[in-house]
């Protein structure tokens, strides 16, 4: 199936458990894959009928800056919640990442896969 994808999207924001971390921004780089049949944008050349890359990368800008957030997987759950809720896709992948948060690391992260439930796939194959 065929994939739209955002690499390494850099969100700034209050994030972490830790009260040190409640006064300051930091940077987390998200990974998105949304599943979604592709052949009916490309055989019109039509925005409309693929999945807008600058949209999604928008929106998962300001969802995640919305309020602080403390685990990095509450930050993915919301991100996979809301593309399934407001997008035509029937899987999405969603990686996000906190690098600077474990010094002797390159980066450190979570990843996690969700698909529609049953009824909204129904919808989009209709
Ligand atoms: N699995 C997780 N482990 C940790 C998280 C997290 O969000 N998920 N967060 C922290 C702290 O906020 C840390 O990033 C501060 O440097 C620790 N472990």
């Amino acid at each position: 199936m065929d994939i739209v994808f955002i690499k390494q999207l850099q969100v700034d924001t209050v994030i972490g458990v830790y009260d040190w971390e409640k006064s300051i921004q930091q940077r987390l780089l998200l990974d998105l894959a949304l599943t979604a049949d592709q052949r009916s944008a490309a055989a019109s050349d039509d925005i409309g009928l693929t999945l807008d890359y600058a949209v999604i990368a928008e929106k998962v800008t300001a969802l995640i800056t919305a309020q602080p957030i403390e685990l990095i997987e509450t930050v993915a759950e919301k991100v996979a919640s809301m593309l399934l809720a407001e997008f035509a896709t029937s899987k999405v992948e969603v990686t996000v990442s906190k690098p600077g948060a474990v010094p002797r690391a390159q980066t450190v992260g979570v990843h996690i896969v969700r698909t529609a439930p049953a009824a909204q796939l129904q919808q989009e194959q209709h």
